[in-house]
This record gives structure tokens, sequence and C-alpha cells, in this order.
């Protein structure tokens, strides 16, 4: 097929889909629909070429590998399907080669280094092919406070007797301000950990926070290039296979924390799904790790198209989000950003800016990988092909929906178990897997109705904050996607109107 036929083909595809679904932001909506068809054309070819390498077939040789069979320098002998055409081989100078990787470029351009040098003591001194400033907004903030008892029981607490660092130093008296003459200037680094943060990109040491200029102003300025990278769907091996990692002598950063600190990330920052599912020893690793940042309103922290350095919990405040100049996204204290390029060694795929002034915690790449990651990136592909098959989902962009896989989980129940019960307080909101349940209420008789796979349950209460109006149980063996109280009230966004519309106490009787 010709370029022009693909070309009229997808349009007219896009044409269809848009008659049928009649969206209200058009863009959006388009966005949605190239961005949705270009990752499934990625993942089968992916696919195929993992089945392909298990067969000891390599189906996108790079011309590396063809010269290296051949016994020649550099010659073009297969051409990817993405080398022409994708927008992030060909312009990025920071993109890394990955041989196992179809869409990624050969390596004739600098290399991202990593995993880290195995023999630099342990450190996380990532070798990056730019230099940045060698002034860092990270380390600024909170190292020197004394680390006094907790008196919090919680058993997912950090305290004192948890403290890898057993700090004894006195209080930083700026942690608590926000003071935009901190950001970029600060040479300090930790002096636990040799990450050396001077020589990573710092978004902040780029931000274009101008006191007292519009905003929107600023923004436009220092409009980020058309890189909409969404290589989230370039799933190299390495990116997603911990197992690498093995055998090497990493050690985690670990921050002096102050008690109040650490008072705050555990009543906050501590309850982010991501964490949620560590065991004691990582959550410690992490809660470690994390550096305060505070960032005044109009900071930009991620610039879409650069390196990923860190990942960020926001603890106060609200971030927007920009593509390609283009607001897409808001998200307030609990969220988290900036893992799509840590987890897919991929340039940003957005830009960040603080909308108020905020307080985050910011985790290095590393950590993130040795840690977050796999679960991360589990969960992910474990929900997303579900989510996006769920009717009353269909409004939420794929980058909603992968936010959204972070925060699920499963169950299961043989036939005759409850999941919920009438009259109970309502924690979870469900979809089914797979399997049937049924619905029923006191003083009626037989079921209300009969829910399978793909439906949903269980938001009255959320939506309401109401006792469950009803008892829902299975009726098969059945397996249910479960998604909290938190997550339903942050995560659902637009799905949230479809619902109220969809009560089914205001619903006629069949
Ligand atoms: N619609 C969106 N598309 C891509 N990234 C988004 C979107 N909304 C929020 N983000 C976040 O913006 C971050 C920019 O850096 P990352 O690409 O590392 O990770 C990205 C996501 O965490
Ligand atoms: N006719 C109905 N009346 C009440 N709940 C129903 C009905 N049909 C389905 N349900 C579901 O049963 C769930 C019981 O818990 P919730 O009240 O949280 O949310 C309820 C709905 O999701």
């Amino acid at each position: 097929m010709s370029n022009q036929q693909e070309f009229t083909q997808a349009l007219d595809g896009l044409k269809k889909e848009f008659q049928t679904q009649n969206p209200t932001d058009v863009l959006q909506f388009c966005e949605n629909y190239f961005h949705d068809r270009l990752q499934d054309q990625r993942s089968l070819l992916f696919n195929q070429q993992s089945k392909a390498r298990e067969a000891g077939l390599n189906l996108f040789p790079s011309p590396e590998d063809i010269a290296a069979h051949e016994g020649r320098s550099s010659v073009v002998f297969f051409k990817s399907p993405f080398s022409d055409n994708d927008p992030h081989s060909v312009h990025l100078q920071h993109q890394h080669h990955d041989p196992e990787d179809p869409r990624s470029i050969p390596s004739n351009h600098n290399p991202i280094v990593e995993p880290i040098d195995p023999t630099s003591g342990g450190s996380g001194s990532a070798t990056v092919t730019h230099t940045a400033p060698a002034t860092s907004l990270f380390g600024g903030f909170g190292n020197n406070s004394p680390f006094s008892k907790s008196s919090s029981n919680s058993s997912r607490n950090i305290t004192e007797s948890t403290d890898p660092s057993n700090a004894n130093s006195p209080s930083d008296p700026t942690a608590t301000q926000f003071n935009t003459t901190s950001f970029g200037k600060s040479n300090t680094t930790t002096t636990t950990t040799k990450l050396n943060t001077a020589n990573t990109s710092s978004p902040f040491g780029k931000r274009t926070f101008v006191p007292g200029s519009g905003f929107a102003a600023s923004l436009a300025k220092t409009a980020p290039m058309a890189l909409n990278a969404n290589r989230r769907t370039s799933v190299s091996a390495e990116a997603l296979n911990p197992d690498t990692f093995s055998n090497d002598n990493w050690k985690p950063p670990v921050h002096k924390l102050t008690q109040e600190q650490l008072e705050r990330l555990n009543a906050s920052v501590v309850k982010n799904f991501l964490f949620s599912q560590l065991d004691e020893e990582s959550l410690k690793t992490i809660i470690y790790a994390l550096e305060e940042k505070r960032v005044p309103k109009g900071t930009e922290i991620i610039k879409q198209g650069d390196e990923g350095d860190y990942f960020y919990v926001v603890e106060q405040g609200i971030i927007d989000f920009y593509v390609n100049g283009n607001k897409v996204n808001s998200s307030g204290p609990g969220s988290s950003f900036g893992e799509l390029a840590l987890m897919y060694n991929s340039p940003r795929a957005a830009t960040a800016t603080a909308e108020t002034d905020c307080i985050l915690w910011a985790l290095d790449r590393m950590t993130f990988r040795r840690i977050l990651l796999e679960g991360t990136s589990k969960k992910r592909s474990m929900y997303e092909k579900f989510l996006k098959d769920v009717p009353v989902l269909k409004s939420l962009s794929s980058y909603e929906r992968s936010k959204l896989a972070d925060a699920l989980n499963t169950e299961s129940y043989q036939a005759g178990e409850s999941v919920v019960k009438e009259g109970d307080a309502g924690e979870n909101f469900y979809f089914i897997e797979s399997g049937t349940a049924e619905v029923t209420k006191e003083g009626h008789d037989g079921a209300l109705s009969v829910l399978n796979k793909g439906d949903y349950f269980g938001e009255l209460a959320l939506l309401y904050d109401s006792p469950r109006q009803a008892t829902v149980k299975a009726t098969s063996s059945l397996k249910v996607v479960t998604l909290g109280k938190s997550g339903f009230q942050r995560l659902l966004g637009p799905a949230v109107e479809v619902l109220k519309l969809q009560d089914p106490t205001k619903q006629q009787p069949n």
C-alpha cells in the first residue's frame, strides 16, 4: 500500500470513529485515536519480534547487526517500519539504540549510558552525554534536620528505627518556604548519595518561570518542540526487564529526613498507589531516596522532549501537563508524574508546570527503575487491554487508563460469595474481569440485574458517600478488578459523569 493510500485509509477510520462517538473535544479525540492505533500497531509488531526472537530470528536487525553479519562496515539493508517516520527516532540526539527494539535508531548518536557504572562504588553516577549547569536544585532542602522519634503507630509508617541514614544535624530553616531563588542555584548534593545530579539535566535548571509575568506568555515563548514522544509504546526489552539489573553494586540514595518530613510522607505520599504494593524494605528504600522539592507557581518541572531524570509525587498543589503546548491534564495531591520517560527510556512525553505553589517529592531515575518499574509496568500491561474494552471508560485517554491501571488490584470470589453487602460502607469500586454476578436487594424478589465481564458495580456508595444500595454476589467463579475510594475520586475523570448518568436506582425497570 502506498503512503497516500495508507493516509486515506487512516483518515477514513478516524472519520468513521468520529461519527460514531461524536466527541466534544475534537483535537483530543483525534490525538487519542491515532495514539491508540499506533500503540496497537507497535505492540503487535513488538510481539511478533519477540516471538521471532524466541525462534532465533531477528525481524528488524540494525544496520550494525547486518554489517557485522556480512563483515561490512555499515549498510541499511532492512527498512524498519519505524525508522523513517517515527518522530522520536530521527530528531532526538539523546535516544539510545536498543538492538532489541525495532523502533530505536542506530547508534551514531549520543547514547544514554545506563544502567549505572558498576565500578562507581555502587552509586548512581549515571553517565549522560549532555551537559547541564553544574548547579542543581536537587539537594537544596531538608538535608540537615535532626531526626527524632516518630509517634505514629501505623505499620507502614517509616520511623526513626528504620532510618538508614541515622542523621543528626541542625534543621534547615529554608525548608518551609517557597523560595524561587533556591531553584537552580543550589550546588549542594547530599553526602550519602553519589548520584551526581549536577551532571544530569535538571528540569529546574531550564525552568521558564518568570516572576510577575503571565504564565501563558512564558509557556508560549518556550513552547516545547513537536516531539510528542508518547514513546511509552516503545517498550524495549531492557526498559521492562529489571532482571538486567542483577549483580551490580547499585545502592539507593539515602537522604536525611526530618521528623516533620517523615510525618508528612506517612500522611500523604506513602499512600500513593505505586507504593501500596511494596514490601516494608522497598518502601523504606523509596522513602529515604525521596527529596522534597518546593516549587513555586509557574515553575516548569519537566520539559517535553527532555531526558527523564526524576519521578515526582505531589504532596501539595496542582500540576498542569502540556503536550505540544496544549494542556492535556492536571493533577493534584496524591498523584504522581514523570514515570513514562523512566519506564520506557523515552523523552519526556509532556511538559509539567506548577499551576500553584507545590510541594513535590522527587525520586531519582535509578531508584524508580529498581523498585517501582516492575510493579508499574506489570500492572499497566495487565490492565490496560482490559480497561480499553470497558464501555464506561471509553471517554478516558489512553494515558488516563494507564494511570488508572496503576491503582487497580484483582480479587477473586467463588460462586455464592458476596462481594459487597447491602448496608455496608463502600471502600471499593469494581469491574468484572471474568465470571458473573447478580445484584439483589432486601424486599425485592429475584435479581435486580445480572453482571458480566466489563460491567461495573459499587459506584453508588462512592459517588454519594452512602451505604451499599444492594448486595452483589458471585454466581460463578468471579474475578474483579478493584479501584479504591481515592482512586475512584481522582482517576476516573470524565467517566464519573457517565456513572452518574447510568445510576441504576434511577433507571426505569425493564
Ligand atoms: N496526557 C499525557 N500524556 C503524556 N504524559 C502525561 C500526560 N498527562 C500527564 N503526563 C505526565 O507528564 C509526564 C512528563 O514526563 P514523562 O513522559 O516522564 O511522564 C509524563 C506523565 O507522567
Ligand atoms: N437497581 C439497583 N439498585 C441498587 N444498586 C444496584 C442496582 N443495580 C446494580 N446495582 C449495583 O449494586 C451496587 C451495590 O453497591 P453500591 O450501592 O455502591 O453500588 C450499587 C450498584 O453498582
